[in-house]
C-alpha cells in the first residue's frame, strides 16, 4: 500500500501549494471509469523532485490511464491530480496547454514525424511555442549533443536505427525543459542492447538535470535498472509500493511476486512440481539483502552443505549498488537442527528463510 501521508488539499484549480515545492507530481484518490470498466480505482502517489519512479503492471492494469491522467489528456472522474503544486484535473483545455510544455513525453513508438529532419523533430516543440528559429535550432543542437546524435542532425528519422530515433525522442522531449518526463513503455519496442543505452541516457539525464521521471513499462527489469522506486498496479490499484531494491528482495504483493518471476531465480521446475508436505529434503528459500548476503551467509552456506545441505539454484547481483540475494537450499529431513542453525544466523542478520514444502 502507499505509505505516504498525504495533506488534505481541497484547493481550488491553479492555487500552489508552497509546502510541497518538492514533490513533482502527487496524486491523491484518482478515480477513473469507462462504462463498466473501472480503470483508476483510488490511486495515490508523491513523486519528489529528481525521482525516477516506475509504474509497472500486467496489461489492462490502468498504466495508461494513469499517464493519460498525468500528463492531462484524459480527466479522473474524481480524485487531484497535482503536478508542481498546481491542480491539473479541473483546470480548461486553454490552460492545460502552458501547463503541459512543463511535463515532456517520449513513447514506445518514438512518435517523430517522418517529413522532417531529426533537428526540426526535435525544435517541434519549440516553434510551437513560438521561439525564434536561430534559437530554437541552438536548442535542438544543444540536445542532440546531449543525446549523442550532433553528427544525425539532418537525417530523416527512417535513417536511424530504433535506438536512435527514441534519443531524438527523449531530445525532443527535454526541448521546452520540462520539470516531468513521463515515459510511456519507451524501450518496450527495442532489444535488450538498446534498451541498455536508452535506459543509462535516461539515468544519466535524471542525474545531470535534476529531471523527475515517471515511467509505466511490464518490464520488471526497466525498473530494475533505472528506478528508485516502484508502484506495482493491478486492477486500477496501486498495491504495493517501496523502493526498488526492497520490492525485488521482499516483494509483498502477488502481482508482484508474478511480475518478478523472469528477473530473480526461481525454484528448477522439476522441483517445484514434486513440492509436497513430505519428502527426503526440506526446500527452503533464502532472501538476502546488504553485506550478511554477500560474506558471511556463504560461511553459513558451507557448513550447511558439509552437513548435507545441498545448494539448489540461486543469484547474488546488485541493485542500487547493494547486494540482493535469493537462493534455494535443500537440507535433509531428517536433520531439522541443521535448518534451524541456519535460519537462527539468517534471521540474526535481518534476511529471511522461508521453508517451501518437501521434496
Ligand atoms: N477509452 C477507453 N474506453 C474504454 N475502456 C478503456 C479505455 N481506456 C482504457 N480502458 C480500459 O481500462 C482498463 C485499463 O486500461 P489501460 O490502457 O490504462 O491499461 P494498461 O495497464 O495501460 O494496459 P496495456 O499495458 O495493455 O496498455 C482496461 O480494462 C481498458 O480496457
Amino acid at each position: 500500500m502507499n505509505s505516504h501521508a498525504f495533506i488534505p488539499v481541497g484547493i481550488e484549480a491553479s492555487e500552489s501549494l508552497p509546502h510541497l515545492k518538492d514533490e513533482v507530481v502527487r496524486l491523491v484518490d484518482v478515480r477513473r471509469r469507462f462504462n463498466r470498466t473501472i480503470a483508476l480505482d483510488g490511486v495515490s502517489l508523491s513523486v519528489p523532485k529528481g525521482q525516477i519512479l516506475g509504474i509497472i503492471g500486467r496489461s489492462g492494469a490502468g498504466k495508461s490511464t494513469l499517464i493519460r491522467c498525468l500528463n492531462g489528456l484524459e480527466r479522473p472522474d474524481s480524485g487531484q491530480i497535482v503536478i508542481e503544486g498546481k491542480r491539473i484535473d479541473q483546470l480548461p483545455e486553454r490552460s492545460l496547454q502552458p501547463l503541459r510544455r512543463r511535463i515532456g513525453m517520449i513513447f514506445q513508438h518514438f512518435n517523430l514525424l517522418s517529413a522532417k529532419t531529426v533537428e526540426a523533430n526535435v525544435a517541434l516543440p519549440l516553434k510551437i511555442e513560438g521561439v525564434p528559429k536561430a534559437e530554437r535550432l541552438a536548442r535542438a543542437r544543444e540536445l542532440l549533443d546531449l543525446v549523442g546524435l550532433s553528427d544525425k542532425a539532418k537525417a530523416y528519422p527512417a535513417q536511424l536505427s530504433g535506438g536512435q530515433k527514441q534519443r531524438v525522442g527523449i531530445a525532443r522531449a527535454l526541448a521546452a525543459r520540462p520539470a516531468l518526463l513521463l515515459s510511456d513503455e519507451a524501450t518496450s519496442a527495442l532489444d535488450p542492447e538498446t534498451t541498455r543505452s536508452i535506459l543509462a541516457l535516461l539515468r544519466d539525464i535524471n542525474k545531470k538535470l535534476g529531471l523527475t521521471i515517471v515511467l509505466i513499462t511490464h518490464e520488471m527489469d526497466v525498473v530494475r535498472t533505472i528506478a528508485d522506486r516502484v508502484a506495482v498496479i493491478d486492477a486500477g490499484r496501486i498495491v504495493e509500493e517501496g523502493d526498488v531494491r526492497s520490492v525485488f528482495a521482499n516483494p509483498q504483493a502477488q502481482i508482484t511476486k508474478s511480475l518478478l518471476a523472469g528477473s530473480r531465480p526461481q525454484l528448477p521446475g522439476h522441483l517445484e512440481t514434486r513440492l509436497g508436505p513430505s519428502g527426503d529434503q526440506i526446500v527452503v528459500s533464502v532472501d538476502l539483502l546488504g553485506s550478511y548476503g554477500q560474506q558471511q551467509f556463504f560461511a553459513d552456506l558451507a557448513q550447511t552443505i558439509k552437513n548435507g545441505g545441498a545448494l539448489l539454484q540461486g543469484s547474488l547481483e546488485h541493485i542500487q549498488g547493494e547486494p540482493v540475494a535469493r537462493f534455494f537450499i535443500g537440507i535433509p529431513a531428517g536433520n531439522t537442527a541443521i535448518l534451524e542453525r541456519l535460519r537462527m544466523k539468517i534471521e540474526a542478520a535481518g534476511a529471511r528463510l522461508e521453508v517451501l514444502g518437501y521434496v
